[in-house]
């Protein structure tokens, strides 16, 4: 896909799915803004890719973006630098949950909060230049899974908020009075310095809870950003990335889903009109009859008609 001359902003790019991220833009003609607290890594990465693509379609910019100041002077020093607008925002920077639960947190949600509310204010078409874009949330697959212990639970809340963030902020009328779709990227583990760092740990964490083996290159973290570049319908999804099988959006109305338990609720109160919970195993058995009911149906039906 050709970005032919676009201004894209992609945070914690200094290293990692970032830097894989914004040489992409380049390669395919785009301009791009590093940006990251880390300046020695940001400047050397900013250095590489200018050698290669030009020195006019690339810079660094230092952004701490748990600070709305710092993240608002980047979108304005960006579009001082390139002169145009700025139409796409990858909000990256994110730390694993050693960095301590409250950075965390801060980092990976409320930072990429204030990159999103920012995007609608500058590219929307109420306040901002109107010509609309696109966020993209580096959210993971841990978002929607539970973690395997208590350390590392403020990470995997951070990830489910991003999807929901995600999902919420890339409505319908969002995209009609602003012209801005919100989609997120939710990959399993990657092979970066994030994971790297203690990888022995990791590895030996991966063992235990049974993750899988294979981690992702940085290479398909970046098919993923090409596949919702060249999508322009997709709105509040979650692309999902996994090793060795396509990728795949994660249904966006989970509203079904609750109308399903509901339902499995409902008639368990025919059931047990006095219980006042409906507990796991009478939800598996109302999920076990739900499917041979399906079946059996379906197989009626082909009786039926063939
Ligand atoms: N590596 C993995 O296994 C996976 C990573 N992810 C997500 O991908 C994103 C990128 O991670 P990686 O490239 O793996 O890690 P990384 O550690 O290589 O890159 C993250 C970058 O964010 C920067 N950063 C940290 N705090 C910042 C702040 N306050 N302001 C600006 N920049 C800041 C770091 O300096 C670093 O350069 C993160 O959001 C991570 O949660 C998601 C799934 C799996
Ligand atoms: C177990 C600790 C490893 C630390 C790795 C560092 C960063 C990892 C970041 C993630 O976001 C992890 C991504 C996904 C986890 C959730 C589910 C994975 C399921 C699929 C699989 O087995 O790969």
């Amino acid at each position: 896909m050709s970005f032919s001359n676009k201004v894209f902003i992609v945070t914690g790019s200094a290293r990692g799915v970032g830097a894989g991220i914004a040489e992409n833009i380049l390669q395919n003609g785009g301009r791009v803004t590093i940006s990251d607290v880390l300046n020695e890594v940001g400047l050397a990465t900013t250095d590489r890719l200018a050698k290669l693509y030009g020195t006019e379609k690339v810079t660094f910019i230092h952004c701490d973006v748990t600070n709305q100041q710092s993240f608002e002077s980047l979108w304005s020093e960006t579009e001082k630098i390139f002169g145009s607008p700025v139409q796409v925002l990858v909000n990256n920077a994110g730390v694993f949950h050693n960095a301590g639960w409250e950075k965390c947190i801060d980092i990976n949600l409320k930072g990429l909060m204030i990159g999103n509310y920012l995007a609608l204010d500058r590219m929307g078409k109420t306040k901002g230049h109107g010509l609309g874009g696109q966020v993209i949330n580096v959210a993971s697959l841990a978002g929607f899974v539970a973690g395997s212990d208590a350390i590392s639970s403020p990470y995997f809340a951070s990830k489910a908020g991003v999807i929901s963030l995600t999902k919420s902020i890339g409505n319908d009328l969002t995209l009609r009075t602003e012209g801005v779709r919100v989609n997120a990227i939710c990959m399993g583990y990657t092979d970066t310095g994030l994971f790297n760092k203690n990888k022995q740990l990791n590895d030996q964490i991966l063992e235990e809870v049974g993750g899988t083996k294979n981690l992702l290159p940085v290479s398909r973290i970046v098919d993923a950003f090409q596949v919702l570049m060249s999508n322009g319908k997709v709105n509040g999804r979650s692309l999902c990335v996994m090793a060795n099988i396509p990728m795949w959006y994660y249904p966006r109305h989970d509203r079904q889903e609750i109308i399903f338990w509901a339902c499995g609720a409902k008639l368990f109160k025919r059931l047990r009109p006095n219980a006042m919970v409906m507990e796991p195993w009478h939800q598996a058995v109302f999920f076990i009859g739900f499917q041979l009911f399906l079946f059996i149906a379906l197989q009626t039906l082909w009786r039926i008609f063939f």
